[in-house]
């Protein structure tokens, strides 16, 4: 049996105890990638993905074939749920090696007592998949929704609520579908057209984003990514298209004074430095120095040195005191995530109800205390991952409510890239995976009065 299962079953694991998101684990786990061959390293991603992309769907095939379903050991689910991942969706693993491996997975993590278990599921499950049964669309929205298109059950209701079962429906697709990479040219370093022209030697479809003047998409990779001339010549950073659309909404200019408030690993902030053709200050914050410390290191790959950086936890009282006014603020706050499943599957599965309420409260904390840093008549750009209203509107409402001296700008049509289809009346950016492609951002520009409190 290959590595490339021992693996994707270990951080399959990882996920299930819900102590770190995948991403985390995939960046503990790169040493064990390293070892592995290029298509075994393509099949480990596949397998880890793909697996919590269908969980839901997963998990019903396996509840109609196994007795007892709610006996079945969280490992040994986990097996059987990367075995028919390749089952219904990898048409190129054989029947006899999934089940062999399944099997063989099930024995190498202490579950010998589960093999026999797990042969019959499997044997049964692949020999008659038209035999399970599923929810009524019509009956059982909820059901439906929760197992074909693989959504926690709270979400699917969530969202017929709110959009209805057919929209829902193309917004679960769209988020099961493997996502295109986008990148966004430096261009402090080059510009997108000869870009497109340097990437034709590592990719083989390139094309430019619809919205974003900086945006490429491109697919099938010649070799990865990180060993492309242009990556380690530092001409572009990966970056979806939304992402580049909030900057835009921030539409920093030369010379100006900025803080990201929550840079992470800097990939607005670069952008930010674009805007700003690498004049003015750019203040880089986030509450963690290791995400800063890779900051930095992007910075150099980037060729951008107007950076600087600063650890502060916005959650503390009074940690921005002694910081001067800025005439633009970016808080791209951290949220649920619910806009990003397409590359966080994940987050479907550890995301609560009750965590909306906790990440609204959080983002009211950061806002409310970067307000008093914007200078009389300065902007202030919230943005997050999330569709979900609790973290959106109702975050902005509460927002103003208490802050009386800033209103929301509705920008101009030429200050956000082809802003037709995604700025709604109230000056809201909102996109969406299935209406535009991109992931699922909200972004509001809030303007502060030029006399104030
Ligand atoms: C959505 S991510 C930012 C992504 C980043 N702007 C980018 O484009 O790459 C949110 C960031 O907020 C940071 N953060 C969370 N709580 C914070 C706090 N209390 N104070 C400051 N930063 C915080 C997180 O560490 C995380 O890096």
């Amino acid at each position: 049996m290959s590595n490339a299962r021992q693996i994707a079953f270990d951080l399959l694991c990882g996920v299930q105890q819900g102590e770190y998101p995948l991403d985390h684990l995939l960046d503990a786990a790169a040493d064990r990638f390293e070892d592995l061959s290029r298509p075994d390293r393509a099949l480990a991603h596949a397998l880890i993905y793909g697996t919590l992309r269908w969980q839901g769907r997963l998990d019903h095939v396996i509840d109609f074939w196994g007795k007892k379903p709610e006996k079945i050991d969280p490992r040994v689910r986990i097996v059987l749920r990367m075995a028919l991942f390749q089952f219904l969706f990898m048409d190129r693993v054989p029947q006899r090696a999934i089940v062999h491996s399944a099997v063989e997975l099930t024995k190498r993590n202490g579950r010998r007592y589960a093999a026999g278990f797990v042969n019959g599921v499997l044997r049964r499950a692949l020999a008659a998949p038209e035999q399970v049964v599923w929810p009524d669309a019509a009956q059982d929205p909820v059901g439906w929704l929760a197992t074909h298109h693989a959504l926690p059950p709270w979400l699917a209701r969530r969202w017929i609520e709110r959009w209805g079962l057919t929209e829902a429906e193309a917004l679960c697709t769209a988020i099961n579908t493997i996502p295109e990479v986008t990148l966004r040219v430096n261009t402090l370093r080059t510009d997108r057209d000869a870009l497109l022209q340097a990437l034709g030697q590592d990719t083989e479809q390139i094309r430019t984003t619809h919205h974003s003047p900086e945006g490429i998409v491109v697919a099938g990779f010649k070799r990865s990514l990180t060993q492309w001339s242009s990556y380690q010549a530092g001409l572009f950073q990966v970056q979806d298209e939304a992402a580049q659309l909030v900057t835009h909404l921030v539409a920093p200019q030369p010379g100006e004074t900025i803080w990201d408030a929550c840079a992470g690993l800097g990939t607005k902030t670069a952008h930010l430095a674009q805007l700003m053709d690498h004049r003015g200050t750019l203040l880089a914050a986030d509450r963690q120095g290791t995400k800063l410390d890779r900051l930095e290191n992007e910075m150099t790959r980037l060729g951008i040195t107007m950076v600087r950086r600063q650890v502060m936890d916005l959650e503390i009282p009074n940690a921005a005191d002694g910081l001067p006014s800025f005439d633009r603020i970016l808080v791209d706050a951290p949220c649920s995530g619910l806009g990003v499943l397409r590359k966080n599957p994940d987050g479907k599965w550890h995301t609560r109800p009750a965590d909306l309420a906790r990440c609204r409260q959080r983002q009211l904390t950061l806002l409310n205390s970067v307000a008093v840093h914007v200078r009389n008549g300065g902007r202030l750009v919230y943005a997050v991952c999330s569709m979900e209203p609790e973290e959106n509107e109702g975050v902005v409402e509460q927002f103003l409510q208490n802050r009386s001296d800033f209103a929301i700008y509705r920008p101009e049509m030429n200050e956000v890239a082809s802003p037709e289809t995604f700025l709604t009346s109230e000056g809201y950016l909102k996109t969406m995976p299935h209406r535009h492609g991109m992931d699922g951002f909200f972004a509001v520009c809030l303007v502060r009065s030029a006399s104030s409190l």
